[in-house]
């Protein structure tokens, strides 16, 4: 209700006083109004105060798509949770508006309490926010840790996926759980190239300890959607981050010490300049430093990049949640996909018979020559992406698309449907490796926004050579050295082609089959 005497005081007034306030409070009016008139993206209306707390259990690669199309207009989608704005991203045009021409604003990461905590404080890459502390370790991690240079990691990859050969070897004519058997096999690549071999006597705890982080990253939080709510949680979840954190520190600073002693025994015997064999601790302690914090990251200290033990533990954090299950998943769908479809199966291992021979175990410089294999792989990362939905938070308001983004929101690039789109790809739900074969057909290097397994600009994977390395090396030896069947009498037409959703997006059951060795000269170990 408007009061009486504010009437009275208006008609009070002369005419032109009176035109002139009330143009002013129409202009006023108009100016506030203006932000808001950009409406958020489409999507379902949600209720009063939880918004679409409903749809929860849609917030997969496949739920999003789904309400993507049902909702969503030109590939995007707003879903309001609780206090959170949730925008989903299902068309390339738009991520590359998210990944390159507003990436200043879409660049950081949303991260709870408990990825907070687990995380040193952000004291990593990948969960650190766009800005000059990032941009410090990305340097770091790209030029040192993940560098082709490293020739340290690359043997790792060798020398492990040589070890898994041996295994299949002692197991052929009966059924190889190639799931499990490429699961060990990427965890003890990262594992190798993150501690080096000396320390392996402590593998089974670290697993363990990564797969409490793990169930701790996903745990369901509720102060996420109502930050006022964050009591809820309560003591018992509290405490089991204090105990992950405290197992994690416990390992690895008794690693650091051991690399710390290692590198001073080394100095005394070959002198500084020496090379020695390093693993990524190695390279970080070359950084070590406990005198410096967060603040003195700006662009001018860029020559004095200092680490201290969380930074360097959160790194190897970064490697093995970053490292193990994507390329394990890639391997697992790629040899799943090739059984299920028997001609291009027959195509690979034919270009394998052809270009390697079968009187030899291949080489790693035989890997450039099999283009019909890097297409199959290329086509496994397109319909299995193995981080199905990349996880960005905006800096401030932007418009997208011609829609309103609030600050803060939680952006789900949606990298699975992405690669599914109908109007990027012809029959996109069907593996057909020979599309790739074609003039100008996408590459995953991070222009091509229809086909972005690793991402794109800022935020795009340091490790994609390393992950390449290891899920080209692994299928190709597996398909060079072996054929395989499905066990039982199972048809290609049987398998089971479902995916579960996590970090990774996984095949929801375990691929079995049965190997038999194919070369004619015995296996000698992967050469490089
Ligand atoms: C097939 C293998 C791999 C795939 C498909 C893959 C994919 C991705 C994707 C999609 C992202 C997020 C991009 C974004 O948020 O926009 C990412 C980030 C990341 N990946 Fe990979 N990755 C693979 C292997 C690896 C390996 C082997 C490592 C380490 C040894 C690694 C370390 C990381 C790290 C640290 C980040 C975070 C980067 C940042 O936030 O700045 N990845 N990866």
């Amino acid at each position: 209700m408007i009061p009486m005497n504010f009437v009275q005081t208006l008609f009070s007034l002369q005419s032109s006083s009176m035109f002139f306030i009330l143009s002013f409070l129409v202009f006023l009016i108009f100016l506030l109004g203006l932000p808001r008139k950009i409406p958020y993206p489409p999507g379902p209306k949600g209720y009063p105060i939880i918004g679409n707390m409903k749809m929860m259990n849609q917030l997969t690669h496949r739920g999003l798509a789904r309400l993507t199309e049902q909702y969503g207009m030109a590939g995007l989608l707003h879903l309001r949770m609780g206090k959170l704005h949730i925008v989903a991203v299902s068309k390339p045009e738009i991520a590359r508006e998210v990944l390159l021409t507003q990436d200043s604003i879409y660049s950081n990461r949303p991260a709870n309490d408990a990825i907070i905590y687990l995380s040193y404080d952000r004291a990593d890459m990948a969960f650190a926010n766009y800005g000059p502390f990032w941009r410090q370790m990305r340097k770091i991690c790209v030029m040192k840790v993940f560098s082709r240079k490293r020739a340290e990691s690359w043997a790792s990859v060798r020398e492990e996926v040589g070890s898994t050969v041996e295994t299949v070897m002692k197991k052929l004519g009966s059924p190889v759980n190639i799931g499990e058997l490429v699961f060990a096999l990427t965890r003890n690549i990262t594992y190798r190239a993150a501690f080096g071999s000396f320390s392996r006597d402590g593998q089974d705890e670290f697993v363990k300890i990564l797969q409490e982080f793990s169930k701790l990253f996903g745990a369901f939080n509720i102060a996420d959607f109502f930050p006022w709510l964050g009591w809820i949680h309560g003591k018992e979840f509290h405490k089991r981050l204090v105990k992950a954190r405290a197992s994690l520190d416990g390992f690895i600073d008794h690693i650091i010490d051991e690399h710390l002693v290692k590198s001073k025994k080394n100095i005394g015997k070959y002198g500084k300049d020496q090379d020695v064999e390093e693993d990524m601790v190695d390279e970080l302690m070359a950084f070590y430093s406990e005198d410096v914090s967060k603040g003195d990251y700006d662009e001018l200290s860029q020559s004095a990049i200092k680490l201290t033990k969380d930074n360097i533990k959160a790194i190897i954090m970064d490697v093995m949640f970053g490292g193990t299950e994507t390329v394990a998943s890639a391997i697992e769908w790629a040899m799943a996909e090739l059984m299920k479809s028997p001609e291009d199966l027959k195509k690979v291992q034919q270009e394998l018979a052809d270009v390697v021979g079968l009187n030899r175990v291949l080489h790693e410089s035989d890997l450039e020559k099999l283009t019909y294999f890097k297409c199959a792989i290329k086509e496994t990362l397109r319909l299995h992406p193995p981080i199905p939905l990349l996880l960005h938070e905006t800096a401030a308001e932007s418009v997208l698309a011609g829609y309103r983004v609030p600050a803060k929101s939680r952006i789900m690039i949606n990298a699975w449907a992405i690669g599914r789109d109908p109007s990027s790809w012809k029959e996109p739900d069907v593996f057909k490796p020979g599309r790739f074969l074609e003039n100008g057909a996408p590459d995953f290097k991070g222009s091509n926004f229809e086909f972005i397994p690793f991402g794109s600009g800022r935020r795009s994977c340091p490790g994609m050579q390393l992950g390449l390395y290891g899920l080209e090396l692994s299928v190709a030896h597996l398909l060079h050295c072996f054929n395989w069947e499905l066990p039982d009498g199972m048809t290609p037409s049987e398998l089971d082609m479902s995916d579960i959703f996590g970090l990774t997006a996984p095949r929801a059951t375990r691929l079995v089959a049965v190997p038999s060795y194919r070369l004619s000269c015995p296996f000698s170990g992967v050469g490089n």
